[in-house]
Formats: C-alpha cells, structure tokens, sequence
C-alpha cells in the first residue's frame, strides 16, 4: 500500500489516573485530505495528536497511520509522518538552514538529499530571506514557519499539527493557513484547533471534539445543513409586537417565534424561526404591517458553523443565529 497515506483511528482512549483525557475516539482522514480536530481547551486535541505522531500511548485502542500501527510499528510511522508540537522545539542560536539541515539528518534524510529537501521546505514556509537568520531573532510568526517546515522537511506523506495558527497575529494567520492548503493533496493532514473559522476554511472534513469525545464528524457544510430548521428572520419592529405574536405562528412554514423587547420599550427585535426549506418572509412582512407596526428592518438568518459547534458542545437548543451577509468570522 505504498501510496496510502491514511489515517484510522478507533476506540482510543488516554486515561491519566481517574481523568479520561479522550474516551473512545473514531475517526479517519483518507489519503489527500485535511480532517479539522476542532475542539475547546482540555477538549482531548493535543493527547490525540501525539498519541498519532508515538509520543505516548494510548491506554486502549488503535491508531494507524499508512496502515502501520503507531504504538507497534512506531518506527515506520515516524517515517512518514511530519508533527508540529504546541511548542515545537527550536534551537535558538541555530540558523533556519542549519536547525532544518539537523532536522532532515535526523528524520534519516539521506546526505545527498538533504540540501534539496531542505531548500524546498524553505521554499514551501516562504523563509528564503530568513534562511542564514538565527532562530531565536525571528518573530512568532516565522518561528511557526520554520516549525512547520522541521515538519515537512523529510517530505512525509501525512502531517500533524497541533494548533498551527496559536499566538499568529492576523496576516500571519492567513499566510499559515494558505501554506497549510497549498501542502493538501500532496499530503494528508490533521490539524488541532480550538478556531472555527480555521476549519471552515482550511479542512475538507471536521471532527469535533468535547471532553475527550467526538461529537460529530462531516464536512463544514453537511454539519451547518444539519441545522437547517434555525434558518429564519430577524426583524425590527415598532409597536406591541407581542400582539401579533399568535398570529405569526400560523403562518405556513414559521415554527418558533422569539421576541426581545430589553433595549428599547417601543420597538422589539421579532426572531422567527423557519420550518426547512420555507420561505414565508413576504407573509411575514405583510402581517407585520398590516397589524399597523413599524417594520424598521427585516433581514434572513441562518445558522453558522459557529452555531452547530456551540449546538453540539453545549447540547442545548440552537438559539443564536447570524445574518446571511456576514461571513464566517
Ligand atoms: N499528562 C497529563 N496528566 C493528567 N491529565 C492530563 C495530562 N495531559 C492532559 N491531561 C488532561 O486531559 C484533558 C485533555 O487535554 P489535552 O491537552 O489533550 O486537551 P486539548 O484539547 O489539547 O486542550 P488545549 O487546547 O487547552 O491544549 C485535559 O483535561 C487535561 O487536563
């Protein structure tokens, strides 16, 4: 199986005396893809990733990477894969060529190689300018550069990163993210994360995690239609809305009515939530006004990835839903 670069995991678990740091956790990322491991502090990220990467075992379970079992044949699964620790550990007085040249020597990349590999990691994490600079005067930003690059320098085939885009300010953020993109397809990746804009827009696939278990598994847009009956209005309206409160819940295709009435005594925010698939904002605007109230502002909400997580963390009722137009954060 020598194009495999898989990875599988099943009912893994890691207890630390009476804790269960992760209890039961499935999941798989096929060859190629990029499987977001989203989840709170202390939701069981870091515990998995370097059960996956052979830093410690699990207590119970399988985890197999290409096919070769972490905990049983660790040594082929070190050769194939790249991991960036939460606090990748870097040689300060060493230079970015010279910290990646030690790397890929140790990750047995041969001497004739080395240079060549090494190069394109700096070509990869965009460090040419910093290659001959020691790494204890670079920025936050081109430390996790050249972490990254120590993780991909002996070109595996899957790659582990644990929170890449921590303590990044926004344009480093955005350039991780895009180095981690360009990187999918040629390679398989897991990526931890507590973000939820990382993953909509860097992973294929999410797993979510909660208190050491996995909540759920799709992709960003299968998870968000799961909650498609939270798709609804919001409206400003002047006057009693209260009064047309029953009347609104008979309208075809409304099925939760919601009114805020706590800024100002005159006017009251009206969130209805729609059936699947329903559309009924002319009825509801016609009934609006024709009850003689002020309709100040009407506009389509829907749920956001945002929802679905803190829907799935928190196993209470979706309530909040964001406007249509703005973007995912
Ligand atoms: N060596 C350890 N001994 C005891 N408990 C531990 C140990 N390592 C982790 N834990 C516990 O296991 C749980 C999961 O921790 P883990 O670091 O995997 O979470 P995480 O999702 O990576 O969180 P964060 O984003 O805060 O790093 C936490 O409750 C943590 O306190």
């Amino acid at each position: 199986m020598d194009n495999d670069s898989s990875i599988y995991v099943e009912h893994l678990s890691k207890i630390y005396g009476s804790t269960a740091a992760i209890q039961d956790v499935d999941f798989s990322v096929a060859t190629g893809e990029i499987l977001g491991f989203l989840g709170p502090n202390g939701a069981g990220k870091t515990t998995t990733m370097r059960i996956l990467s052979g830093y410690i075992p699990a207590t119970t379970g399988t985890a197999k990477i290409a096919g070769y079992d972490v905990h049983e044949q660790s040594m082929e699964v070190r050769r194939r894969i790249g991991y960036l620790p939460e606090n990748p550990p870097l040689y300060p007085d060493m230079t970015v060529e010279g910290f990646l040249t030690f790397v890929a020597r140790i990750k047995g990349v041969s001497a004739g190689d080395r240079a060549s590999k090494v190069n394109f990691a700096i070509e990869r994490c965009q460090l040419k300018e910093k290659r001959k600079v020691a790494i204890r005067k670079l920025s936050k930003g081109y430390k996790q550069r050249v972490g990254i690059a120590q993780a991909i320098v002996h070109d595996p085939p899957v790659i582990i990163l644990d929170e890449p885009t921590v303590g990044l300010d926004p344009k480093q953020i955005i350039e991780v993210r895009n180095l981690i993109k360009s990187l999918a397809g040629q390679h398989t990746i897991i990526l931890s994360t507590h973000i939820l804009p990382e993953v909509s827009m860097t992973c294929d696939r999410v797993a979510i995690i909660n208190r050491g278990k996995v909540v759920a598994t799709d992709t960003p847009d299968n998870l968000m239609s799961q909650l498609s009956e939270s798709a609804g209005y919001e409206l400003e309206v002047e006057g009693d809305a209260t009064g047309a409160q029953p009347l609104l819940e008979t309208l075809p295709g409304v099925s939760r009515i919601a009114i805020d009435r706590s800024e100002n005594r005159d006017r009251a925010i009206v969130r209805i939530t729609c059936q699947p698939n329903a559309e009924p904002g002319r009825e509801i605007a016609n009934l609006i006004v024709s009850q003689g109230l002020g309709l100040y502002e009407m506009r389509r909400t829907r749920p956001t990835l945002e929802d679905v997580f803190l829907n799935l963390i928190t196993e209470e009722s979706v309530v909040p839903s964001q406007e249509i137009e703005s973007d995912n954060q």
